[in-house]
């Protein structure tokens, strides 16, 4: 079986940045330029919450698969790595998110 990541996704995109808007969606959601990419990145969650909410399964499936989309493009668009943020979360995984959120409040004013 093929197993295909989010890091395939993001190479795709990397790969569509360079076609024509015309053939490519993608490309022509970076043409859009930062505003219209994050636009369509918060709609798609606010669709995801609304799945959520209804306890919609197949709704949640579907609008998950277009958050995941919108964010690589918009991590694309923004010069953030996709393996930043994959190393950011194995960072974290050395503790619990509560010990995390303990720790803020301890170090904060
Ligand atoms: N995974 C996706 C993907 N998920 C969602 N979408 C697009 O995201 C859009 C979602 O927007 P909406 O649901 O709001 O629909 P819409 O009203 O048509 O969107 P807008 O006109 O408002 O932008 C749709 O046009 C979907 O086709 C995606 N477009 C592309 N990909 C991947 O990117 C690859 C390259 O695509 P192109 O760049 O189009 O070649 C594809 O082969 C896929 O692997």
């Amino acid at each position: 079986m093929i197993e295909f990541t989010l890091n395939d996704l993001a190479a795709i995109i990397e790969a569509r940045s360079r076609a024509d808007a015309a053939s490519s969606y993608t490309k022509s959601l970076l043409d859009g330029g930062p505003a219209r990419a994050a636009k369509k990145l918060g709609e798609e969650a606010v669709e995801l919450v609304i799945a959520a909410l209804q306890g919609d399964r197949d709704a949640i499936v579907s609008e998950s698969a277009d958050l995941l989309y919108h964010l690589l493009v918009v991590l694309h668009q923004s010069g953030a790595p996709l393996a930043e943020v994959l190393a950011e979360l194995e960072r974290r995984t050395a503790q619990s998110g509560h010990e995390e959120k303990a720790a803020r409040h301890k170090n904060s004013p």
